[in-house]
């Protein structure tokens, strides 16, 4: 199936649209819109758009992603729990792809990676549910070959890697450290033959080392491009990202 937006061999970026809406529920509102930050990334050069519909709706609600299917022109990759509650909205909505990622009500933010292994009884079924609706699913996983050897098993086409332990590190060591993982687990995903997306606190200061990883196919962001177009515009923020992105992928090949 091609897909607008999917260019074999270009670093996608996937722009993740969650925090509008945690600004729109703020008043409990209809602005500012997700699906017009979702146009917008599209117009700026986003190559998919992100959007995790949680359990709790504390941002992204049901209605925004049948109005994102209804109006965007690129992929939605539809980031959900792996509950029978999410894979019937995915299997009734048919997104392009669903990323299938850990939640506990109780957290901030996405706190680790999926445990393929230890879950592997539920999830495989699941996997295999979403892959035979079409969907492209993939598992949002830490940097762990043994996770990654986990997801190939259950029938995942595609992996994402957790990058946030490399993005909050405390000092240069640590991100090194992360970094190696990462970048470890990316080869481990080619020789599976695993696409590889990687996601979670990226920014402007540590998508760079990510982007030149050749293997990975695909980054999405969010946090830090809502709260930057906060000062500077979606646009610009996106611009400034895809600049690093490209410039860093360029330089490592
Ligand atoms: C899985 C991931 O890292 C994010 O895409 C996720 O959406 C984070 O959750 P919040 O957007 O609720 O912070
Ligand atoms: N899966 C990662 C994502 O979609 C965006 O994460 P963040 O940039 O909002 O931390």
């Amino acid at each position: 199936m091609t897909v607008e937006g999917i260019v074999p061999g270009k670093l996608r970026l996937g722009v993740n649209i969650d925090h509008v809406a945690t600004v729109r529920n703020a008043r409990g509102g209809l602005t500012p819109d997700p699906v017009r930050a979702a146009l917008l990334a599209i117009e700026a050069g986003a190559d998919g758009i992100t959007a995790h519909l949680r359990e709790d709706r504390r941002h992204i609600i049901d209605s925004d992603i049948a109005r994102l299917m209804d109006s965007i022109s690129r992929p939605l990759n539809f980031e959900m729990a792996a509950t029978r509650e999410m894979v019937d909205i995915a299997l009734k909505t048919r997104p392009h792809a669903c990323c299938l990622v850990p939640e506990k009500r109780e957290e901030r933010t996405t706190e680790g990676g999926l445990d393929v292994i230890g879950g592997r009884d539920r999830l495989e079924p699941m996997v295999g549910e979403l892959a035979a609706a079409g969907i492209r699913v993939s598992l949002f996983i830490e940097a762990d070959p043994r996770q990654l050897d986990a997801a190939r098993a259950i029938g995942a086409p595609v992996v994402e890697l957790h990058t946030g332990s490399y993005c909050d590190a405390a000092s240069g060591a640590d991100r090194d450290r992360e970094l190696a993982r990462i970048v470890q687990a990316a080869a481990h995903a080619e020789v599976l033959g695993l696409e590889c997306h990687a996601g979670h606190g990226l920014s402007y200061e540590t998508v760079a080392p990510v982007a030149a990883i050749p293997t990975i196919a695909e980054l999405n962001i969010g946090h830090f491009l809502i709260g930057e177009a906060v000062f500077v515009g979606l646009e610009q923020a996106i611009a400034g990202m895809r600049r690093r992105m490209d410039d860093a992928r360029r330089a490592a090949l």
